[in-house]
C-alpha cells in the first residue's frame, strides 16, 4: 500500500449467509480510498447477503470486517452513519417528498434532533444536487421521477451523508443501457475526485470491467479479488459462467453468446 493510499475496508476470511446457512465464505478483500468496487458473480451467490453485512445491516456468520481500522461491531449505530452509507434496491419509503427534501435525508446524522439544516448541511445537499444533474429536478416529488432519476436522488443522498464508504445494491437495474453508464460514471467520478470508496452490486460485468478500479468475483470458491486486467490474465471470467453457453472475450473484456 503506497503511503498515499488509506484502506477503508477490510474483509479477512469473511463468512456470510443466514444462521445456519452459509451463503459465502472464505472472502478476502481491502479497498482504499478513491476506489471504485464491484462485486460480480451469478443469481444467488451471495452479493446483496454480502454488502448487506459490510452495511451492518445483518451480522456476518464468522471472519472480520474492518472499517477505518476498527471492527464493523464495534461501531454505535450514530457513529457507522458517518462512516458509511448504503442505497439498497428497495424502494424509498419518503416518494412524496421533493428531491431536495429526500437528498437532504442524509444529512441526520449530522442535524440536531428536529432536523434543522445548517449552512454546511445546506452545502452539501447542493453540492450533491449539482454532482448528480438534479438542480432542475430538486422540487419535483420523488413519485414523478423515472426510475434513472429516482437512482440519481437516492446516490446524491448517500454522497450528502458525506461518509469515506458508500455501498450500493445494484444500483443500475432497470436502467437502459445509457442510464447504466451514466450512474456508473457519476460513481466513479465521486470515487476518483471526492476520494469515496464505493463498492457495489451488479450484473453489468463488461462495464464493470471498463470503469472499475477493482472487482471482487463471488464465484461460491476462491472469490478472486483484484484489478479487472488482473482478473483477466488470471482467466477468471471465462469460469464465471458455463462455456457452453457464454464465453469471455479477453480481448475486448466482454462476453459472447457460444453459438
Ligand atoms: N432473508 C433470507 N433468509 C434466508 N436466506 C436468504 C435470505 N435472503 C436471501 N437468502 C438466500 O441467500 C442466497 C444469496 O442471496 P443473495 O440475494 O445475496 O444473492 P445475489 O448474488 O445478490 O443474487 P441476485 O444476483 O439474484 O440478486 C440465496 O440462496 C437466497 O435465497
Amino acid at each position: 500500500m503506497s503511503s498515499t493510499e488509506k484502506h477503508i475496508v477490510l474483509a479477512e476470511n469473511l463468512t456470510v449467509g443466514y444462521t445456519p446457512k452459509v451463503v459465502s465464505e472464505k472472502i478476502d478483500f481491502q479497498l482504499n480510498q478513491g476506489d471504485l468496487c464491484a462485486i460480480v458473480g451469478v443469481n444467488g451467490v451471495g452479493k446483496s447477503t454480502l454488502l448487506r453485512t459490510l452495511a451492518g445491516l445483518q451480522p456476518k456468520l464468522s471472519g472480520s470486517i474492518q472499517i477505518n481500522d476498527s471492527n464493523l461491531e464495534s461501531y454505535a449505530s450514530s457513529k457507522l452513519a458517518k462512516e458509511l452509507s448504503v442505497v439498497l434496491t428497495e424502494q424509498p419509503a419518503s416518494k412524496n417528498l421533493t428531491v431536495q427534501e429526500l437528498i437532504a435525508l442524509g444529512r441526520q446524522p449530522y442535524t440536531n434532533w428536529i432536523g434543522t439544516l445548517n449552512e454546511e448541511d445546506k452545502k452539501q445537499v447542493q453540492e450533491s444536487l449539482t454532482s448528480f444533474l438534479l438542480e432542475d429536478l430538486q422540487y419535483s416529488r420523488c413519485h414523478e421521477l423515472s426510475d434513472g432519476q429516482l437512482q440519481r436522488v437516492l446516490i446524491a443522498r448517500a454522497m450528502a451523508q458525506n461518509t469515506p464508504l458508500i455501498l450500493l445494491d445494484e444500483p443500475t437495474t432497470h436502467l437502459d443501457l445509457y442510464h447504466k453508464v451514466q450512474i456508473l460514471k457519476l460513481l466513479q467520478e465521486l470515487a476518483h475526485r471526492k476520494q469515496k470508496t464505493i463498492m457495489f452490486t451488479t450484473h453489468e460485468i463488461d462495464l464493470a470491467i471498463q470503469l472499475c478500479d477493482k472487482i471482487l468475483i463471488l464465484d461460491g470458491a476462491e472469490n478472486p479479488f483484484g484489478a479487472p486486467c488482473e482478473l483477466i490474465e488470471q482467466k477468471h471470467f471465462e469460469r464465471l459462467f458455463p462455456a457452453e453457453m457464454v464465453l469471455f472475450d479477453a480481448k475486448t473484456g466482454s462476453f459472447k453468446v457460444n453459438k
